[in-house]
C-alpha cells in the first residue's frame, strides 16, 4: 500500500486576476500555477507592479482570483481562512493604540472566543518567542518600529497558524533593524515549523531568507522563474559576507534583471 502524499501548504492552478479599474481592465495575475511545499521559505521577488502583492492576497483569501483554483493545504482557501489557518504581517505593524502589546498579541484569540487564562499562557509564550516579554504591559507609541512589527508577529503566530503571510513586513525598518529582524524571523521560522510566504523588493533579503526565490515578471505577473537557495541553515551575520551567499544573489539578481523590460532596466 501506498501511503497518500501530503498535500503542498500552497497549490495554485492557472490563476488569473484581473482588476476592473478606471481606465480598463488591469490584468495583475495570469497563468500562475505553483505549489509551495509545507514548511518552505518563499519569497515572491519581482518589479514593482507586478502582481506579488495580489498573489499573496490571493493565497489568503483576502481578494478571489478571477480564474483558477487555490488550495491551502488540500482546501480550498475561503475554508483556509476560517480555519485560521493563516497568520498576516504586513509593512505597518497596524496595532492597536489603546490596548497594551500584550493585549495586542491577544486580540485574534479573543476573535475566536479564547478564555483569558490561555489568552494570557499564549501572548506570553509569543511575547518571549519575539522577545518582547519585558514589553508585553508597554503601549505600541513606547515601543521602537522594529519591536512593534515584533509584536505584529506575535499576534499573527498566537493562534498557530499554518501559514504566514507577510507583505514586504520589514520594508519601513532602517538596515541594521531590518538585519536583525531577518535573523529572528528565521530563528521563529525555524522553531514553529510554518510555511512562510514573503513579499519583499529587496534581493539580499530573499536570499537570506528562503529556502526558494520565486521571481515574477512584469505586468501581467507571471512566475518567471524558481530559484532554490542552497544556503546551509542556520544563516547569521556571516552567512551575508560568504561568497557562496554572493554568488546566489547574483544569481537571483540576473533572473530579476532577465524579466525586467529593457526600456524599464536601470544601470545595476
Ligand atoms: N484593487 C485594485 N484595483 C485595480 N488595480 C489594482 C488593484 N490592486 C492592484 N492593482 C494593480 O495590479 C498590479 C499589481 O499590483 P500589486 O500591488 O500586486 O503589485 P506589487 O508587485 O505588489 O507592487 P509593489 O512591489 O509596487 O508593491 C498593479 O498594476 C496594480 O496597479
Amino acid at each position: 500500500m501506498t501511503a497518500t502524499p501530503t498535500p503542498p501548504a500552497i497549490s495554485l492552478r492557472g490563476v488569473e486576476k484581473v482588476f476592473d479599474a478606471a481606465g480598463g481592465d488591469v490584468v495583475a495575475l495570469q497563468d500562475i500555477d505553483l505549489d509551495i511545499p509545507k514548511g518552505s521559505f518563499i519569497s515572491l521577488l519581482g518589479p514593482s507592479g507586478c502582481g506579488k502583492s495580489t498573489l499573496l492576497r490571493v493565497i489568503g483569501d483576502l481578494i478571489k482570483p478571477t480564474t483558477g483554483e487555490v488550495q491551502v493545504s488540500g482546501h480550498s482557501a475561503a475554508e483556509a481562512r476560517k480555519r485560521r489557518e493563516y497568520g498576516m504581517v504586513f509593512q505597518q505593524p497596524g496595532l492597536m493604540e489603546w490596548r497594551s502589546v500584550r493585549r495586542n498579541v491577544e486580540v485574534p484569540l479573543q476573535v475566536q472566543g479564547v478564555g483569558r487564562s490561555t489568552r494570557r499562557r499564549v501572548s506570553a509564550q509569543m511575547l518571549e518567542l519575539v522577545r518582547l516579554e519585558a514589553f508585553g504591559d508597554h503601549y505600541p507609541r513606547q515601543l521602537s518600529g522594529g519591536m512593534q512589527q515584533r509584536a505584529a508577529i506575535a499576534r499573527a503566530l498566537s493562534f498557530e497558524p499554518q501559514l504566514l503571510l507577510m507583505d514586504e513586513p520589514l520594508g519601513a525598518l532602517d538596515e541594521m533593524n531590518r538585519e536583525y529582524l531577518q535573523g529572528e524571523l528565521l530563528r521563529i521560522w525555524r522553531s514553529t515549523g510554518t510555511t512562510i510566504v514573503f513579499v519583499t523588493h529587496s534581493v539580499s533579503e530573499a536570499v537570506f531568507l528562503s529556502s526558494e526565490v520565486v521571481v515574477m515578471s512584469p505586468r501581467p505577473g507571471r512566475i518567471a522563474s524558481r530559484i532554490p537557495i542552497d544556503l546551509p541553515y542556520p544563516r547569521t551575520p556571516e552567512t551575508r559576507m560568504s561568497q557562496q551567499f554572493h554568488d546566489v544573489e547574483a544569481n537571483v539578481r540576473s533572473a530579476l534583471h532577465a524579466v525586467l523590460d529593457p526600456a524599464t532596466q536601470v544601470a545595476a
